[in-house]
């Protein structure tokens, strides 16, 4: 590395990281000395730079945001964390960019998210702690324990009223026999909720066997029975049953059956605006999934919209020069222009007639 310089700069948290991962960051470094075999080998500061890597390094991803990889990139290691960003960084290949999602004032930090910004804030701040030991204070995190955040934290990873015309969440009775629905109080039974998750769990456990193992028939039948169990006790904007839905929207892929995958696809839809709102670059992905699978299956009209959509939010976080983003735009074009081939030949049609 030319510039070592800016690693030795890095935050490495030595001090405040506990016995058991020190070890491991020794034992590794030993291991270094040991292939490298150089003379005047600082083993401390290998163990250290492990340290640093851990808490600066970055997920490389694709366009797509399929990981690549790990890599450290010591001048955006710079920049802080928010659960709230003001800032996306993308990867075009190896090169990292980071590009504002706002309008971000004169003087004010630019910050981008480490980590799944769509979790409760006990969730996020858990993860910071575990992986980059600091408690966030950002706005969102700042709400912790105010109403607001518990109700958010309530929708993202809790329960949903036994009425399903009801679309109130649920928090804990204070006897601890089961869970009050905060908008028409309605009380759900503690023992109902579990008897449900644990046959969510155990369906789980299969279903990961079974599409590891390739088994993706038997994989999809057991996702949408966990979809159909995840329905009845998670609220509809629950982030559970999101991922439940990109696990099947992913496999329906594989399988090419792309009517339900467009089912599957629109279903997130709602949910992903509300968990990632603005320009988010999760959220265009997902409406260019939707669009490819509109157009595959011959709805044009709809397809533009989701393709506009899409290019309307991954122009400010992927930049419009990238092979992906020109795609994008070639795929819109193309849509618009069947959409008006189909149009002209309806109106030819009825001249005809
Ligand atoms: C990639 S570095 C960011 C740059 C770092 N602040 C520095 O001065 O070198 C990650 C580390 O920065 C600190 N950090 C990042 N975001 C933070 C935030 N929002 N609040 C407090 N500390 C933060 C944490 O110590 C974290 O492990």
């Amino acid at each position: 590395m030319d510039n070592y310089n800016l690693v030795e700069a890095l935050v490495s948290h030595m001090s405040d990281i506990d016995e058991k991962q020190l070890l491991l960051y020794a034992q590794m470094a030993n291991l270094v000395n040991l292939i490298l075999q150089l003379p005047n080998i600082d083993i401390k500061e290998i163990a250290e730079n492990f340290s640093k890597f851990a808490c600066n390094a970055h997920t490389i991803c694709d366009s797509e945001l399929r990981s690549l990889g790990t890599g450290l990139y010591p001048v955006i290691s710079i920049i802080n964390h928010s659960c709230l960003p003001n800032a996306v960084l993308v990867f075009e290949g190896r090169l990292a960019v980071v590009r504002a999602v706002q309008h971000i004032p004169k003087d004010s930090e630019v910050s981008i998210s480490y980590v799944e910004t769509a979790a409760s804030t006990i969730t996020r701040q858990k993860t910071l702690k575990e992986q980059y030991l600091f408690t966030c204070t950002c706005v969102r995190c700042n709400k912790l324990g105010q109403y607001d955040d518990i109700q958010e934290s309530a929708i993202l990873e809790g329960y949903r009223c036994r009425d399903n015309g009801c679309s109130g969440f649920l928090l804990r009775e204070s006897d601890e026999k089961g869970f009050v629905c905060q908008q028409c109080g309605l009380i759900r039974n503690k023992e109902e909720i579990r008897k449900i998750a644990s046959d969510i769990k155990a369906l789980s456990d299969k279903a990961l066997k079974c599409s590891s193992s390739g088994n993706l028939q038997e994989a999809i039948v057991l996702y949408k029975n966990i979809e159909k169990l995840q329905k009845e006790v998670c609220h509809p904007f629950s982030i559970i049953l999101m991922r439940t839905r990109e696990k099947l929207l992913e496999i329906l892929m594989q399988l090419e059956e792309w009517k339900e995958a467009l089912a599957i696809c629109r279903l997130t839809i709602p949910v992903y605006e509300r968990v990632y709102p603005g320009f988010h670059p999760l959220l265009g992905l997902q409406y260019y999934s939707c669009g490819k699978l509109e157009w595959l299956l011959g709805e044009t009209d709809d397809a533009i919209k989701s393709f506009t959509k899409a290019v309307d939010i991954l122009r400010i976080t992927h930049g419009t020069s990238t092979p992906f983003m020109k795609e994008l735009l070639m795929k819109l074009e193309e849509a618009r222009a069947e959409a008006s081939f189909k149009l002209s030949s309806r109106e030819d049609s009825y001249i005809t007639l």
